[in-house]
């Protein structure tokens, strides 16, 4: 379901909210970058300079096999996928600006959840 289930005791499931915060980062006009794993063999130096891909579509994998235990997990990955963004374009092309600007997008949206969990 779309809408986050609220529990008895008002608690929201925090990974169904991870789910539908995931949604929302897969159909921003900005994601093209992240929604696949970046290509190691046509992507010359990715494989050595980025010890940890991630990218969202392997993130939807790890929430549907139940692979994160609470919404932390969920946010490290997250993370990861623009910190290695950072590493590896520079901060004004067009894949690094993406970067910035889908990081400040989930900040905003990360920070709503937890004023509300
Ligand atoms: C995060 N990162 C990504 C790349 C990269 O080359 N990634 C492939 C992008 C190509 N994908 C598209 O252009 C696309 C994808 C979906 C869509 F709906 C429309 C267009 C290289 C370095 C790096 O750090």
């Amino acid at each position: 379901s779309k809408k986050a289930k609220i529990w008895r005791n008002g608690s929201t499931n925090e990974l169904e909210e991870c789910h539908q915060l995931l949604g929302e980062l897969e159909t921003h006009q900005d994601a093209w970058p992240f929604l696949q794993p970046v290509n190691l063999k046509t992507v010359p130096g990715y494989k050595k300079i980025v010890k940890k891909p991630m990218d969202f579509s392997t993130i939807r994998e790890k929430i549907i096999n139940k692979q994160y235990s609470s919404g932390e997990g969920f946010k490290d990955d997250v993370n990861l996928v623009f910190d290695n963004c950072e590493r590896f374009n520079e901060d004004n092309s067009e894949i690094g600006k993406a970067g910035h600007i889908m990081r400040t997008f989930f900040d905003k949206r990360w920070t709503e959840l937890l004023k509300r969990w």
